[in-house]
């Protein structure tokens, strides 16, 4: 290491004072020190003694990025493009004969230096070719740097709210959240997302700034979001109003301008668009690359969020359907000592797997029952799902029950999937069984004894885990008498059989059951809970309400909606109720009016005493006569008490 020669920067010949360019190596040594482009042009102004030192950069026209001193007025947009395109410096003087300096500094954005004034003199352009390369390297480092520092601001917003998604559980408000960082970190005026609903051809936009109540919805085919959407692909829009794909629908109704615009599409986990992300009114120049990517990073958040929360959402939703259903909807209300027997074998059979068979009239609640047998069973958090057999035609059935294949029959266009599949852990009510085509019945049974389906179609076996209720209101055991509905799989569908009473052999129902529906009615009618008088009651109780349950409840629909009063009154119930409707058919037999006036008598007292469970005391107030005068009308009636006692 003998011939070793060391030589530090300071003393670097061409650095010694009276070397030539001396003074120009150590101001560019000064220049790449600074960070700021403002002490950037003020340092450059001072070294060339002038009082004017901008930094121009080309965007769609020549714009100040910075400037020392009063910028030019007007940039001289020829002379600049040459240049940059001739990567040369140049010396002129402006319109009002001050000198002008342009240097060109080879910056990726292809800035420009303009220097002025009175002292400016072409000897000057060596020094300044020098500087304008040093500042070009400097504002490519400066950039990169700006551009890193964005990069890790971006990642630690994308993990802020990847972490908020946790906590956020309405997409609303996560949506907005994700739509303010976006404007936030790309310096954006206004943010949307767009959901697609395909079925019904919409863009549900989420948040939509500008837009009173913040929800906007747009067809799916118009405006640069339809295009995005349809093509897949992001769209970047420099000027708006120039763009024949832009709609300007929105700007005119809100008064907006939308000047340009970037949108990106939004994918599912399986790559399927689901919506849409769009940026408008960049604050400083264009959209370029690196938004581009950013927004992209912002739409994959958005669909993660948007799936996560949607879920929740249904989740909860259905939560909650669940939980109003079991303290309301399937409340099996009523008093009578047949429903509280239901009540009690409802109770014993829901947390078996047994087939059951509902009977009874239309009306009587079968099918609340079976939803009770659901959901107070194991099976509740699972689906409910309920067919009705009758309305079906054989080909039709199969597919609804087994689903079908794509292209499985002629309008098989997709995929379907069926109630025994979506029914999968929980429960399938087949309701009116009675009404299945012998065709349907013999698929049925196969699939319930070897608790596998095949889709219409298909060749594969899906095993399936479902309980089967089903319920009808014809006599089975006839129609297996003649033929009409197979023995087997009756047997295999009544292991147990239960039977709703009609309303009618159950009067003391009817009033709890009124109330019950009242209270429900009235609350979607926006109105207190409207009281029943007695008379009213008793008008009620005395109805033989042919069409069950069903028909009490859409007389308590219409009462709650028309009735002017606050308390239900009989007269609000006699033009709802039509007498031709009430168990007296038969007075229109001809037979006389006396004779119609016992049996109207007999039949009114026999539901009185039914009504109070056999207690002769209770009746008779209840038909406001005193305790002996019933006994002896019943005897003027040819009554025995017997007859009445339930
Ligand atoms: N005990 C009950 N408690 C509360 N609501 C009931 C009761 N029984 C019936 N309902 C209501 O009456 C209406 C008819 O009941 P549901 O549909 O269960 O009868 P159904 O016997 O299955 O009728 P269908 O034979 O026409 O299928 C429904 O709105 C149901 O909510």
């Amino acid at each position: 290491m003998e011939d070793t020669q060391w030589m530090s920067w300071v003393e670097a010949p061409w650095l010694q004072r009276t070397a030539t360019y001396s003074s120009l190596i150590r101001f560019c040594e000064r220049l790449v020190q600074v960070d700021l482009l403002p002490e950037l042009v003020t340092e450059i102004a001072a070294e060339f003694g002038v009082p004017r030192c901008s930094l121009v950069a080309r965007n769609r026209s020549w714009e100040t990025i910075v400037s020392r001193g009063e910028p030019l007025a007007s940039l001289p947009g020829a002379l600049l493009a040459d240049v940059v395109d001739k990567d040369a410096a140049v010396w002129t003087t402006s319109a009002d004969d001050s000198p002008v300096m342009l240097l060109p500094t080879a910056s990726s954005a292809q800035h420009v230096l303009v220097l002025s004034g009175p002292r400016l003199d072409a000897s000057q352009l060596t020094e300044g070719l020098g500087v304008g390369r040093v500042v070009g390297q400097r504002l490519n480092q400066l950039n990169r740097v700006a551009k890193a520092e964005r990069h890790v601001d971006r990642m630690r917003t994308m993990i802020g709210l990847a972490h908020s998604f946790a906590g956020e559980k309405d997409t609303q408000t996560l949506l907005e959240r994700i739509a303010e960082e976006a404007c936030r970190l790309l310096k954006t005026d206004r943010a949307s997302i767009f959901i697609w609903d395909k079925e019904q051809k919409l863009l549900i936009a989420c948040p939509a700034l500008g837009v009173e109540g913040g929800k906007l919805f747009l067809p799916d085919n118009k405006g640069i979001v339809g295009d995005t959407i349809h093509g897949a692909k992001p769209i970047v829009v420099d000027d708006a109003y120039t763009d024949r794909r832009f709609d300007q629908t929105v700007d005119k109704k809100s008064g907006y301008t939308t000047r340009n615009l970037l949108c990106v599409p939004l994918f599912d986990a399986d790559g399927e668009c689901i919506g849409a992300f769009e940026l408008i009114n960049k604050l400083d120049g264009d959209f370029n690359d690196d938004d581009l990517n950013s927004l992209q990073d912002f739409g994959v958040q958005t669909s993660i969020a948007i799936k996560n929360t949607l879920e929740l959402e249904n989740l909860v939703r259905s939560n909650q359907n669940l939980t109003e259903r079991v303290s309301t909807g399937v409340a099996i209300i009523g008093e009578s000592e047949s429903i509280n027997a239901l009540r009690g074998t409802i109770e014993r059979l829901a947390a078996t797997d047994l087939p059951v068979l509902v009977l009874g009239e239309s009306g009587t609640g079968k099918e609340v029952a079976a939803q009770a047998l659901h959901h107070q069973g194991p099976r509740a958090a699972r689906p409910f799902v309920a067919v009705n057999c009758a309305a079906l035609t054989e080909t039709l059935l199969e597919s609804e029950l087994f689903g079908h294949e794509k292209g499985a029959f002629t309008d098989a266009q997709s995929t379907h999937v069926g109630k025994f599949e979506l029914a999968e852990g929980g429960t399938l009510f087949l309701d009116e069984i009675g009404d299945m085509s012998v065709g349907g019945q013999a698929k049925l049974l196969r699939v319930l004894e070897q608790k596998v389906i095949t889709r219409v179609g298909g060749t594969q076996s899906i095993p399936v885990n479902v309980r089967v209720l089903a319920a009808t209101n014809a006599n089975l055991v006839e129609s297996v008498r003649e033929k009409q509905f197979r023995q087997d799989l009756y047997y295999r569908l009544s292991v147990v059989t239960i039977e709703l009473p009609a309303l009618r052999d159950r009067p003391e129902d009817i009033v709890p059951l009124a109330n019950f529906f009242l209270k429900r009615f009235c609350a979607d009618a926006n109105r207190k809970p409207l009281p029943i008088s007695s008379d009213a009651e008793k008008r009620l109780q005395m109805h033989g309400w042919p069409g069950n349950v069903r028909e009490l409840r859409n007389l308590m629909e219409r009462v709650a909606f028309l009735s002017a009063g606050d308390r239900v009154e009989a007269e609000d119930l006699a033009f709802i109720l039509s007498p031709q409707r009430d168990a007296f058919d038969d007075l229109s037999d001809g037979i006389g009016l006396a004779e119609a006036t016992n049996k109207f008598q007999r039949e009114y007292i026999k539901r009185a005493v039914k009504r109070m469970q056999g207690n002769m005391s209770d009746a008779a107030e209840f038909l406001d006569l005193h305790r002996s005068n019933l006994y002896r009308k019943m005897r003027q009636l040819g009554m025995e008490v017997d007859d009445v006692k339930p």
